[in-house]
């Protein structure tokens, strides 16, 4: 009422604008990024073949995870199988998002990784590294959380950008694994910690290498890098999740007695590493 015919034509048009776009959003390539892979090489409706397949180590491995740290995670906080949900979250978007190359899928596949990230800060970061100004963890939470929920914002900005920015965040996270190792004399940890940045290493060149010299890689018949970095980047966050949870349990859960195990093997060559806990009370008690 009160408006004029004009008024509201244009009113309609401007909804439809809004509808137009959200649309695209979710169309097939309107991402800005495009992996190294061929697209529609097997099939019209995926776009990257083998990039979308290899997510299914993430559907693998989280859940073997769970079930492994459920001992670690009744001392620790449930939030620890709350991280291992989240990647099946991850691979999930990651497969959405190579099957369609879209503008959603890739902002999902990032943001989820971000919120991952920021839920293994909350629950791991060494509070001995914490920043002066820090009292304590819940402290430290509510300063990541409102940090990951403007990120999180920033992020629809400029989203080639995000993809670098998670790299530089998992950089960081080499830094407090250096910082850790100064005063660890374990050589089961400290192998475990050697074995973590070697998998990393190779996840991040293999990334980066998709990304940069896709032209060579074409050349030699050869498109695959970022599939196997999906794998890649698996492991290494399977082994980096056991050495801080292993750092946290020294420090912050006194009456436990644990040991970094392997599953199926407890063979560094052969199996996934995980922490393996067990009360002091248990233990007087098998003994
Ligand atoms: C205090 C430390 C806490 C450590 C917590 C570690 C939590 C792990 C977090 C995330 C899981 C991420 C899994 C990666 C999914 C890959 C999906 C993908 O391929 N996405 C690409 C697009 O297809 C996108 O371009 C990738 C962007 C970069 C992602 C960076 C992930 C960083 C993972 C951090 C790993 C730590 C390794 C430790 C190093 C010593
Ligand atoms: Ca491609
Ligand atoms: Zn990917």
């Amino acid at each position: 009422e009160g408006q004029t015919i004009i008024e509201r034509f244009s009113q309609m048009i401007f909804f439809q604008d809004i509808l137009l776009m959200s649309g695209e959003m979710f169309e097939y390539q309107s991402s800005e990024v495009d992996w190294c892979e061929e697209n529609f090489q097997y099939s019209e409706k995926v776009a990257e073949f083998y990039n979308t397949i290899s997510n299914v180590i993430f559907f693998i491995t989280a859940p073997i995870m769970m079930y492994l740290l459920h001992p670690y995670a009744q001392k620790k906080s449930r939030a620890v199988h709350l991280i291992w949900i989240m990647v099946i979250f991850v691979g999930i978007f990651s497969t959405y998002y190579h099957m369609t190359l879209s503008y959603v899928g890739q902002l999902l596949d990032e943001l989820s990784i971000l919120w991952v990230l920021a839920t293994g800060y909350m629950l791991w970061f060494p509070r001995r590294h914490f920043p002066g100004f820090i009292k304590d963890r819940k402290h430290f939470s509510l300063i990541v959380f409102p940090a990951t929920l403007l990120s999180t914002i920033l992020s629809f900005i400029k989203p080639t950008v995000n993809a670098y920015a998670l790299n530089s965040v998992s950089v960081h996270v080499l830094y407090v694994l250096s910082l850790e190792m100064k005063s660890c004399t374990d050589r089961k940890i400290i192998h475990v910690a050697f074995v973590t940045v070697a998998w990393w290493a190779v996840a991040i060149s293999c990334w980066l290498s998709d990304r940069l010299f896709c032209s060579f890689w074409k050349w030699i018949n050869f498109c695959y890098l970022h599939s196997f970095w999906h794998v890649l980047i698996n492991v290494a966050v399977i082994h980096a999740t056991t050495l801080f949870a292993y750092f946290d349990a020294l420090y912050e859960i006194p009456d436990i007695k644990m040991e970094v195990k392997y599953w199926p093997v407890n063979s560094g060559l052969l199996g996934i590493p995980y922490l393996a806990v067990q009360s002091k009370d248990q233990m007087r008690k098998s003994c």
